[in-house]
């Protein structure tokens, strides 16, 4: 039997419960029709070519189907069948619906915009260990945003230096110390200095402020390498490790996420380089496929935006963010991380866009504080304590003077 691109395109067709379905906005070339670009679509993203091939019966099961088109809005909605996927392996289903399509002629601009995903293919994915649980669970933050804080300069401080601002801002009231996505195993802070030094002011905090703390540590790395530092992390003591997903790859996601299951270690996820995949609208993968894709993989946090407040371009914040909260076949939520230029000035209308059940990351909004890192820190954690008690930050300046200091200096402005 023949098979060419017209035999992937069937409007009648109805999604199987185990397909995946998959949203893509596409601009047809000038000389295609939208029916021949949805038939290429699906066609080349499974198990499709340009000539017309003779195969047996059976290889046709594996083909995808674009049923929907809907010109109007730009949009093919395609379903793949389980089969086509080998389990548990997310490099393999990129390969096929974020693979070669990105890159046809017979399109002009095509994103993935969306994806359902099956019971069939999420039970094969370990979903996160903790998810938004860590705040209870490692942390003391239960009831607010989880804190966090990058050092600034973003590289450049040794590890007995980078420890030290982890004081500080553990002291001041924030939850989590975090390294930034470029900070690894360079010669000026090396990875286990950093990693013991920085522990070692954790403990010291701890024991002063009562309050549980705990530290993103960078773990990311060439292959067998990354692991290796997953596990001195856990041997120091250390409940977390952060991983620049997109940068490593999900097939490196997916060992770290083995590796963190057997420590019980909770897995913070950067999306450095995110931009490049998603920031033009009418081309790539969208946020919401990379957040999907992560929680399948199973990390615990991973960032999202600011809902347009910080510094960084964001694309639909709180869609995303309802998403990694709902209900997916049994697998655990994801806490959204907002951060990108966000300070104190700025919680009462994040926490109005974003609601509560996130993690705040602030680096400049801190450490740029006039009084320095714990200054910014309480500054920080009086600005969230204030909003969730129903307090404009003017009425808690008595109780935290650093916020009033902090609202002097950069108001309720968004940096750019
Ligand atoms: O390097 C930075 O810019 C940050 O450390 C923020 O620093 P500031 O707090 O000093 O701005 C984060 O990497 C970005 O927020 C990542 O972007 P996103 O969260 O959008 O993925
Ligand atoms: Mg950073």
């Amino acid at each position: 039997m023949g098979i060419s691109y017209e035999d992937f395109l069937d409007r009648e067709y109805e999604p199987l419960a185990s397909d995946l379905r998959c949203r893509f906005s596409i601009e047809p070339a000038a000389d295609m029709s939208w029916a021949d670009a949805a038939g290429r679509v699906a066609s080349e993203s499974s198990n499709g070519t340009w000539a017309e091939l003779d195969v047996e019966g059976s290889v046709t099961d594996l083909s995808a189907t674009a049923y929907e088109i809907d010109e109007s809005a730009g949009i093919v909605e395609v379903a793949y069948p389980e089969a086509l996927f080998e389990p548990g392996s997310m490099p393999q289903i990129l390969s096929c619906i974020a693979g070669n399509i990105m890159g046809m002629k017979a399109v002009d601009r095509i994103r993935l915009l969306d994806c359902e995903w099956p019971a069939a293919v999420v039970d094969a994915f370990p979903g996160p260990q903790y998810g938004s649980a860590v705040k209870s669970e490692i942390l003391d933050a239960g009831d607010r945003p989880a804190l966090a804080t990058v050092p600034k300069p973003k590289v450049g401080l040794s590890s007995e230096q980078h420890a030290e601002v982890g004081y500080e801002a553990w002291v001041g009231g924030v939850d989590l110390l975090k390294d930034d996505e470029n900070l690894t195993d360079q010669s000026f802070n090396p990875f286990e200095d950093r990693l013991t030094e920085s522990l070692a002011q954790r403990d010291r905090a701890e024991s002063e402020t009562g309050e549980r703390k705990s530290y993103l540590l960078n773990v990311t790395a060439p292959g067998g390498e990354m692991l290796e530092r997953v596990d001195l992390a856990a041997e120091h003591g250390c409940e977390f490790v952060m991983v620049d997903v997109v940068t490593t790859g999900w097939a490196a996601v997916q060992q770290v996420r083995q590796r963190c299951e057997r420590h019980g270690l909770a897995i913070h996820a950067h999306r450095a380089m995110h931009a490049a995949f998603d920031r033009v609208p009418s081309h790539g993968v969208s946020m919401r496929v990379i957040a999907q894709i992560a929680r399948l993989c199973g990390v615990d946090h991973i960032h999202t935006g600011t809902a347009d407040l910080g510094k960084l371009e964001n694309e639909d914040t709180v869609g995303i963010n309802e998403w990694l909260r709902s209900d997916r076949h049994g697998l655990s939520d994801v806490l959204p991380v907002a951060s990108g230029g966000l300070h104190p000035g700025l919680v009462p209308e994040l926490l109005d866009r974003l609601g509560e059940e996130i993690m705040i990351q602030a680096g400049g909004g801190i450490h740029g504080h006039p009084d320095g890192t714990r200054a910014g820190a309480r500054a920080l954690r009086g600005a969230v304590e204030a909003t969730q008690d129903g307090r404009p930050l003017e009425a808690a300046s008595a109780e935290y003077p650093e916020l009033a200091t902090a609202v002097d200096k950069w108001g309720t402005a968004t940096p750019r």
